[in-house]
């Protein structure tokens, strides 16, 4: 059946688990694309450049956005995020499904950009403050600086949770990953049911007459 892709924004406190439900979620479902974000901030020990993000500097990016090369772009924690346009467009087209992990006001632009794809927004909110905090320091990837700047910052993201059209309360990963699948399956076949069941119907119809 001919289909756009799904754009499915996962947005969350940082920590909360949106990159690990996001690398689960693709284990699962290979055909999905994740959108690697062009970034500003230094790459952490172990991330991979093209992989996690494409790691580059505050011209390039703004090179990039005055070219309208991003389909959305923020600062974020003082430094620059954004999505490439293109990769989005050529999944769109070619029927992918594309995850964003991309902060709130990613999530509005996303959702107020004209692509006209089906839009999936999901916010992931911790189980409590001081379990995010612990995530954080479990990851054992940033400074206790940047750790305390993060935590300051996740009552101003988590704010935000209403404008999602799903809150899954990250406890058990297990459990939160089973509702993202769900979830996706049931946004394909609301996407489905748009895109092309009218012919489908029609000539089940004729083939019975
Ligand atoms: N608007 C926007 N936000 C992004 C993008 N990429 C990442 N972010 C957000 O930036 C924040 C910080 O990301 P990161 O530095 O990887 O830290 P982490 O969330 O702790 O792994 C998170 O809220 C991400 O969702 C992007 O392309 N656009
Ligand atoms: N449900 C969960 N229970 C316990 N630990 C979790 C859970 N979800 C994620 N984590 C851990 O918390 C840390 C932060 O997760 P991560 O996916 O990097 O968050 P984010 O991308 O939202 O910043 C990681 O070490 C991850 O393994």
């Amino acid at each position: 059946m001919d289909h756009t892709g799904l754009l499915i924004i996962l947005s969350s406190p940082s920590g909360a688990g949106k990159s690990t439900l996001a690398r689960r979620l693709m284990d699962w479902d290979d055909s999905l694309r994740f959108s690697v974000s062009a970034t500003t901030r230094p790459p952490r020990p172990g991330e991979v450049d093209g992989e996690h993000y494409y790691f580059i500097a505050p011209d390039a990016f703004r090179d990039m956005v005055r070219a309208d090369q991003m389909l959305e772009h923020a600062e974020v924690f003082g430094n620059l995020y954004g999505s490439p346009r293109e990769p989005v467009e050529k999944a769109m087209r070619e029927g992918r499904d594309t995850i964003f992990d991309v902060d709130w006001q990613g999530g509005q632009q996303i959702r107020a950009s004209a692509l006209g794809g089906h839009v999936v927004s999901i916010f992931v909110l911790p189980p409590s403050l001081p379990e995010l905090e612990r995530r954080l320091r479990a990851r054992g990837q940033d400074s206790d600086e940047v750790i305390a700047g993060r935590m300051q910052k996740s009552r101003a993201e988590i704010s935000h949770w209403a404008e999602y059209d799903y809150v899954l309360i990250n406890d058990d990963l297990d459990r939160t990953e089973a509702d993202l699948r769900a979830i996706l399956t049931a946004e394909r076949l609301r996407r489905d049911r748009r895109a092309g069941l009218g012919a489908f119907v029609k000539k089940l119809m004729e083939d019975d007459a």
